[in-house]
This record gives C-alpha cells, structure tokens and sequence, in this order.
C-alpha cells in the first residue's frame, strides 16, 4: 500500500490570554502583542511541529516547497494565521534555488482564510442553527449539567467573588481557568486565592465546558450540525484523492484552527474528534494535530489511518474510528462517518 494524501487538522500554538478577569493583576498591557495572540513559544511549537511532519513525510512531500502539492486553510485569526506561517517556516526551509534572501532560511508560502461570518469549515460552533440552539438548551437540563453544576456552586461562586467577574457560570468559567492558565505558562505570579486545588476544579470545567457544545447530550445530532460538517469535507476529499486523476498533485491539506469553547468561537480539533466518536475528554493542548493518511493498494482499494499527536515528546498515537480497523478500509470509512454527516443542514437546523 502507497500513502496518496494526508490531511492534518491542529490547534494554534502558545497564546496570551484572551482576556483578563476584573481583578486580575495582569491587563492586555502586560503582554507583548496583548490578548490572544501567538507567542514566540507558539510560534516555536508550530515550527517543531512543521519540522516534525517534514520528517514523516519525507519521500512522500517534495523535499522543497511545491505549490500543487499542498493547500493550506486557517481560521481568521492571528494566532492560527501565524500558526501556520510558523509550521509551514519548518515544514519548508528554502533549499538554495528557493532562497530569496542569503542569510534567510525562510520562503513566504500562502495560507488561505475566509472572514469568521462566512468559515464554514473551520470555525465552530457554526451560528444560526435554531435546531442546534434548542439542543443546546436542553443539554443545561440533561442530569449531568445540573449535578455539575450543583457539585461546583460553591467554587463557581468562589471565583465570582475573587474575580469580580459576577456572569461566571460553569459555561464561562473556562475563561477564568484559561487566563490563570496562560499566565502561569509564563511564569507569571498568580494571586494567593488560586490554589491547587481550585486550578484542579476550573480545569474539570473547563474540560466539561469543551464537551457541551458537541457531546453530553444528543452527541450524534449535534454532530451532524456542527463538526460534521468538517468531517464531510474530509471524507469527500479523501474518497476524491482514492482516485486522483494523473494530473493531480495536491498531497497535503493543511487546517489550522482553534480550540477553547466560547460559544461563538471555533473549537476546530474537538468538533471534529467528537463527530468521529474519538475525542479523549481533554482540551488539545497548543499545537496538537489530528493527522488523515490515506493508502491506496494495487487493487484500486483504498484505506484510511488517523493519528492524534498530542504530546510532541512521543510518536503521534494510532486513532481507532469506533467499528472499524486502524487501517480502516476507505468504504468502512465513508460508511461509518456519514452518521455524523449531516445530507442538508440548512433543513436539519429548522426546528
Ligand atoms: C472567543 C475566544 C475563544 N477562544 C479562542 O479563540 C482560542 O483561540 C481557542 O480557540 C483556543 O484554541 O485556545
């Protein structure tokens, strides 16, 4: 078997957080480019990363950039524009006939983005879906959601008196557990009132905040509204590049999104591994890449592996689409996935 096409999906690298609680003693001021914007630790973990897939596909990728060979997509947003600029700088260092410049071992190569109103296919939970709004509400009243919430009252209220951050729900409070997050990343002081054991508890929130959106309640419906709209995008190309016609060069698609929950943000990664019935219930940390291979055999058969690289200190693990193989015959694919794919979902949001 031959690998013919290879599709990788990652979360953008190290950020500064998004936003600062009301008594948080950090403002945007204290950070160099602000809120939400990518590091220089980011940027150091996307070109790892381009480094890394340059090695894994090496003899499959062209050794110096090919235009044909790979197209690259990310959400609008500086963290994963530059994400991709920092992934494409590793996974393509100039040989010399692509040099511009002597002393730059750099290339410009494009990455394509649409304005978040219009991105379809990258940036979740996609809006205006009356349908996906009453599952939504009736996933706050499912059990799970009210012992949560319940279990929590206390710490939730807790944070609300220490943040002054007074709206703080269990849907919001990732926001919290986030900033403190990043600030700790860089080694700032955080407030005596954040001990271990409330940082335990938010980060217990706010991976259950990062479910809600597409898993607790109805997980299948809410896929075929959300990310399976991806998930279709990707099945149909992987069953178009089974049988490419001989002038077609294209080997890679490249997507970079993002990942934390707010309801109108995209949490590209998770939308995605919950549609395939994979997702592991903990946030994909910076730079984390869902990987597609897809082989072709000489019999005209194709299949599909997946592979989740999470921790770029050990080799990417093998991803088992729940019902078929690891080397997942291409048909069981398509046949297995298209559950969580939704024919027409303009008709499936109307209520
Ligand atoms: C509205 C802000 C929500 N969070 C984000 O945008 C982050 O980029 C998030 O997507 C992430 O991956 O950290």
């Amino acid at each position: 078997k031959k690998l013919a096409y290879v599709t990788v999906l990652f979360r953008h690298g190290d950020r500064s957080p998004i936003r600062a609680y009301p008594t948080d003693p950090y403002q945007e001021k204290d950070w160099p480019q602000g809120f939400g914007q990518l590091s220089q630790k980011g940027m150091r973990q996307h070109y790892e990363l381009g480094t890394f897939l340059r090695n894994r596909y090496k003899g499959f990728l062209n050794e110096s950039y090919e235009r044909h060979e790979i197209s690259v997509r990310s959400t609008d947003y500086d963290r994963t524009l530059m994400s991709a600029e920092a992934n494409l700088a590793g996974l393509y260092p100039p040989p010399s006939q692509q040099t511009f410049k002597p002393d730059l071992k750099w290339q410009p190569i494009p990455v394509h983005t649409v304005p978040l109103s219009e991105d379809r296919l990258l940036s979740f939970p996609i809006g205006e879906c009356p349908r996906y709004k009453q599952l939504m509400e009736e996933t706050e009243h499912t059990e799970e959601f009210v012992n949560i919430t319940k279990k929590y009252e206390d710490t939730i209220e807790w944070v609300r008196n220490k943040t002054g951050q007074n709206d703080t729900d269990v849907k919001s409070v990732w926001s919290v557990y986030d900033t403190l997050f990043c600030e700790s990343q860089h080694n700032l002081t955080l407030p005596d009132w954040v001990t271990p054991d409330l940082l335990e508890k938010l980060e217990v929130l706010r991976d259950f905040s990062l479910e809600v959106p597409f898993g607790i309640y109805k997980q299948r419906e809410k896929s075929r509204l959300q990310g399976g709209v991806l998930l279709g995008e990707i099945v149909k190309n992987l069953s178009k590049m089974a049988t490419p016609d001989p002038k077609q060069r294209l080997k890679m698609m490249m997507l970079s999104g993002g990942e934390l929950i707010n309801i109108n943000h995209d949490t590209t990664v998770i939308a995605l591994q919950v549609s395939l019935d994979v997702f592991n219930r903990k946030q994909p940390p910076y730079a984390a890449c869902h990987i597609f291979e897809l082989y072709t055999n000489g019999n005209g058969s194709a299949s599909v592996m997946m592979f989740y690289r999470n921790d770029s200190t050990v080799d990417p693990y093998p991803v088992q689409l729940p019902g078929c193989a690891l080397d997942c015959p291409l048909e069981d694919f398509v046949r297995i996935t298209h559950i969580s794919i939704s024919d027409d979902r303009n008709k499936e949001c109307q209520l």
